[in-house]
């Protein structure tokens, strides 16, 4: 019973997509091409959070740009080949509107269950605005990212230190920490970066590098690395490829071994690829440790009041420390499933690329730990064009319940516009929909105000047409009785032109809705994708 009577629930007709970061929208805008509706959930207040608010100034893709793309649109031609922080949120944002993805921002997803009952997903989420929410549907799909959350060493004294401790994700740029001695934990791409920005803003960085760490050159003979590598993968094997870039590295970039920095026995693409570990592409950070203006200190075993005190013995005087340890996906703070599908790490438990689709309508993008590239080639290559397996799925799937729709209203002249019900009948009705016709009409009148007058349908919340969703409860003061459902332009999409004449010519034939039956229960699972047909990394 906990949740039957939510204060508003919403009937979501199609996908519900939580995360408007990069793999949100591509999903979104693939999904508006096939004329599925869908609703994005989204904590923060914009889209692409981690791009807005959590990127350092200086940062640009550090990939070039053809492999940081997303599918359907390209980046405008006259943006560089390493695009800024600044043009890619420009074109992110430039995508939405493309896409016409509006997501419900402020919404942040508690808890996410799937009823096995109903077939459905229920998404509770709360808003500083509406509150506590609802969202059924029977499409999940995850975007919430391998960065949705920062790292935090628990590194003891950490509390006790009296200078400035910034996790990278708050870092905008060095110039409030001129002249002061900084320690950098963490020598990813993020730490190497901030290590450098430091130094062109007079700060004295020290890294802690505590482990081994492969650094690439980010171009070879005006070649990006990452572009030469891909080529190279195509015609040998990996552990060859690696050999190569590993030669390119020394021959560019010379023994770092001296200066603090060793080269892990695995090769570099090895690596990215088995454990997800990215190497560095040198931005200028190697340069400057050559010349001494970065430290390369070792691992950090405790802090004091104005010190860390390091794994060799030595204490290092700081004014302020950078925490560029990482980040981690959050998934398994809001989505409650058993089936194992992400594992205790937030992350889908198969390897890439069959990571995508779990049980039960459940998706995942975004999740290939392979950067932009991997959500181009969950959705591009994986799902061939998205068309092949989950967009005819979903897109059948959704259509059927429009058919029954347009033939129901239009057989009642005197159909109302508005129908009273709560959530609990969407679920109780629900496992007619997993034949494929999900029963729209429903009356229901329950709890405290059962027994009273239905409200007249212009007092009820109208249908949100934009979203295609519709609104089921509209007690919002915990007077849970009356809730509605079902209008025939709900249900029509509106956005989509293609599928709406395929609902509609459906009835129109006279051919009964419920024979969409044998062509959902139809549909062929198509085989597993392989790694030949993606981006090899
Ligand atoms: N321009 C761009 O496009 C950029 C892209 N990125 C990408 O963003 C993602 C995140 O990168 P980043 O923020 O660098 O995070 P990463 O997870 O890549 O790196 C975290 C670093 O922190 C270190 N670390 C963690 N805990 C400790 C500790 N207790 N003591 C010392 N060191 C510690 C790790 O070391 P260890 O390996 O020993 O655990 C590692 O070096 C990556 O995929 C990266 O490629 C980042 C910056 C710029
Ligand atoms: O930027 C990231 O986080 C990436 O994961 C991009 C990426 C995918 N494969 C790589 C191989 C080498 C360097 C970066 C990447």
């Amino acid at each position: 019973m906990d949740s039957l009577f939510s204060p508003r629930c919403v009937w979501v007709n199609g996908p519900i997509i939580v995360g408007a970061g990069p793999s949100g929208l591509a999903v979104a805008a693939s999904l508006r091409e096939q004329g599925v509706p869908f609703v994005v959930l989204e904590r923060e207040d914009c889209i692409a959070s981690l791009w807005q608010k959590c990127t350092y100034d200086r940062l640009k893709l550090h990939l070039p740009k053809q492999f940081c793309e997303l599918p359907r649109m390209h980046f405008p031609d006259d943006y560089p080949e390493y695009p800024t922080r600044r043009q890619f949120i420009d074109y992110l944002e430039n995508y939405a509107a493309t896409f016409d993805v509006k997501p419900e921002f402020g919404n942040t997803v508690q808890s996410t269950r799937y009823d096995e009952t109903s077939g459905l997903w229920r998404v509770h989420s709360s808003s500083a605005g509406a509150g506590e929410m609802e969202y059924i549907g029977r499409w999940l799909v995850v975007t919430t990212d391998e960065n949705a959350e920062n790292v935090v060493p628990d590194i003891p004294g950490l509390e006790g230190f009296a200078g400035k401790v910034t996790h990278v994700s708050d870092y905008k740029s060095g110039a409030s920490y001129k002249g002061q001695s900084v320690l950098v934990v963490g020598c990813g791409n993020s730490g190497m970066e901030v290590s450098l920005d430091l130094c062109d803003h007079g700060a004295l960085p020290s890294m802690v590098v505590r482990d081994a760490v492969h650094v690439l050159p980010r171009e070879v003979c005006g070649r990006s690395t990452f572009e030469l590598a891909t080529m190279l993968m195509a015609w040998f094997p990996l552990w060859f490829v690696d050999k190569i870039m590993v030669f390119f590295s020394w021959l560019i970039l010379g023994n770092l071994a001296g200066f603090g920095i060793r080269r892990p026995a695995i090769g570099p693409l090895t690596l990215k690829n088995k454990y997800g570990r990215t190497p560095v592409l040198d931005s200028g950070a190697m340069a400057k440790i050559k010349s001494g203006d970065i430290t390369v200190v070792p691992g950090v075993a405790r802090f004091t009041k104005n010190s860390a005190e390091l794994t060799d013995g030595t204490a290092l005087d700081i004014d302020a420390v950078v925490m560029a340890t990482g980040y981690k996906s959050n998934v398994p703070q809001w989505l409650q499933t058993t089936d194992g599908f992400f594992g205790k790490d937030g992350y889908p438990t198969t390897a890439f690329p069959n990571g995508w689709k779990g049980q039960s309508g459940l998706y995942s993008v975004g999740f290939t730990r392979r950067g932009l590239s991997g959500v181009y080639s969950i959705l591009c290559h994986v799902w061939p064009a998205m068309g092949a397996q989950k967009m005819t799925e979903i897109h059948l799937r959704w259509q059927a319940p429009a058919a029954l729709l347009v033939g129901l209203v239009s057989s009642l002249h005197t159909w109302p516009r508005s129908l009273v019900m709560s959530p609990d009948l969407i679920l109780a009705m629900a496992p007619v929909s997993r034949t494929g016709v999900r029963p729209y009409l429903f009356l229901s009148v329950s709890g405290p105000m059962a027994g009273r007058r239905m409200p007249k349908p212009a007092r009820l919340p109208r249908m949100s047409q934009e979203k295609n969703t519709m609104i089921l409860s509209t007690n919002q003061s915990g007077n849970h009785a009356m809730s509605m459902v079902a209008s025939s332009k709900v249900d029509r999409p509106q956005t989509s032109r293609g599928s709406t004449c395929t609902a509609s010519r459906t009835t129109i034939d006279g051919s009964a809705p419920w024979s969409q039956r044998s062509r959902e229960t139809s549909i062929p699972e198509l085989p597993q994708p392989t790694t030949s047909t993606l981006w090899p990394l």
